[in-house]
């Protein structure tokens, strides 16, 4: 229906513009790319869903998400693998950590602040019609 298309287009339009953000933030660089599983060659033993922020915007351009639920599935993997995969006290995986806590807290924050609950119960109802 139109209006419904209407409603899945703003979605698509803010799930870009939350995604552009964080791509372009500094901190989350590592994020940006899939981790290389050619140099990295246990990634994949550990990690079973790799998620990066330029796969995240592929996904938002091919309509991958019809709510805000399933992007955030997908974009949390990506704070989520860089905590499982390094998990120890030394420097290099302490700052992943803390970049990885950052995308999610800065993720989340935009999130709350930017878009309405009634926004997303649209967006959930459409999917449930469909
Ligand atoms: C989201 O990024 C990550 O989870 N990682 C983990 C990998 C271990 C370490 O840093 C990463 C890439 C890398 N490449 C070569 C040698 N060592 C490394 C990035």
């Amino acid at each position: 229906e139109e209006q419904e298309d209407k409603v899945l287009q703003a979605l698509r339009l803010y799930l870009r513009h939350l995604t552009d953000r964080l791509v372009t933030d500094r901190r989350f660089q590592v994020f940006k790319r899939p981790v290389d599983t050619t140099e990295v060659m246990d990634y994949l033993q550990v990690i079973r869903s790799p998620m990066d922020l330029s796969t995240l915007q592929a996904n938002v351009d091919a309509n991958r998400y019809s709510t805000l639920a399933e992007f955030v599935l997908d974009a949390d993997l990506i704070w989520r693998n860089a905590l499982s995969y390094n998990p120890n006290i030394n420097p290099m995986d302490r700052r992943i950590r803390q970049r990885a806590h950052a995308l999610n807290d800065t993720m989340h924050f935009f999130i709350r602040d930017e878009l309405s609950e009634d926004f997303e119960r649209k967006c959930e109802d459409i999917k449930a019609s469909r």
